[in-house]
């Protein structure tokens, strides 16, 4: 086990806390001197370039990887949904969305009920994995994840490949479920209007934390804009001004 001495001990209020954080593969540096805190109900969202550690981060957290150096510390009985990236399922294989959500153990009848309509699957239960749209594999997946009734729910790009209209549909589902359950979201997502309309958090990660807080704080920040130009934060900016327009009409 590591032990060391950190400079910033978790927050007592944070549900989840990561301290001088690094993971080291081969002889490369991934991340480094990474620190957050994540507190109840919070909407935290990671953006950084590829290849910058987003989903190694994401992995640390839900302990699929092993840090090198620093530790994360979950409060006592937070339960972590987590929604990967995507899922490979061979389509071979005869499997209908039931079975697929009561592996790797059987969950009550009313509980996958309950899961799939709450991820805005029910119409899917027996539906065969291998004829679902993007869209609907995504919803599967986070019923999956809702299974364990989540304080801190995680996804790793869940909207990858999906078109607008899908990635839209998708994030409702999270804002509702957000509601319900009442738990905390960290999203990796590169859908910056997304970012900017549900995040109340952003990171953005280039190895280091390079720049976080609020939005409108990070897109203005010179090492955002340097990692996605300038014209990218000018349409982030416009889209907060018409977004807090439109909030002043209705
Ligand atoms: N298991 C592993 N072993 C060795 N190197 C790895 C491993 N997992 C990731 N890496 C490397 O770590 C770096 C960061 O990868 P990671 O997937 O965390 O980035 P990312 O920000 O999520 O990228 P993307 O936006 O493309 O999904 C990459 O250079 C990748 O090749």
């Amino acid at each position: 086990m590591l032990t060391m001495r950190l400079a910033h001990p978790p927050d007592s209020d944070a549900i989840l806390s990561v301290r001088q954080l690094g993971v080291r593969f081969g002889g490369q540096q991934i991340l480094e001197n990474i620190n957050l805190d994540l507190y109840r109900q919070q909407v935290v969202t990671l953006i950084g370039p590829n290849g910058s550690g987003k989903s190694t981060l994401v992995k640390t957290l839900i302990g699929a990887v092993t840090p090198t150096s620093g530790q994360v510390t979950i409060a006592p009985q937070q339960r972590i949904g987590y929604v990967p990236q995507r899922l490979h399922l061979d389509p071979t294989l005869p499997m209908t969305v039931k079975r697929f959500i009561n592996l790797p153990r059987r969950h009550p009848r009313r509980d996958v009920h309950k899961a799939l309509e709450d991820a805005g699957a029910e119409a899917l239960t027996h539906a065969a994995m291998s004829e679902l749209s993007g869209g609907q594999f995504q919803r599967v997946l986070l019923a999956r994840a809702l299974l364990v009734k989540p304080d801190i729910l995680i996804l790793d790009e869940a909207t990858q490949g999906l078109d607008h209209r899908g990635t839209a549909a998708f994030y409702q589902h999270i804002e509702s479920v957000r509601h319900a359950y009442g738990c905390a979201v960290l999203m990796v997502s590169h859908d910056l209007h997304v970012v900017m309309r549900t995040a109340d958090h952003v990171l953005c990660l280039n190895r280091v934390i390079c720049c976080q807080g609020e939005p409108e704080h990070v897109a203005s920040s010179p090492h955002y804009q340097a990692l996605f130009g300038d014209q990218t934060a000018q349409t982030l900016a416009l889209y907060r001004h018409h977004h807090q327009e439109a909030a002043n009409v209705g």
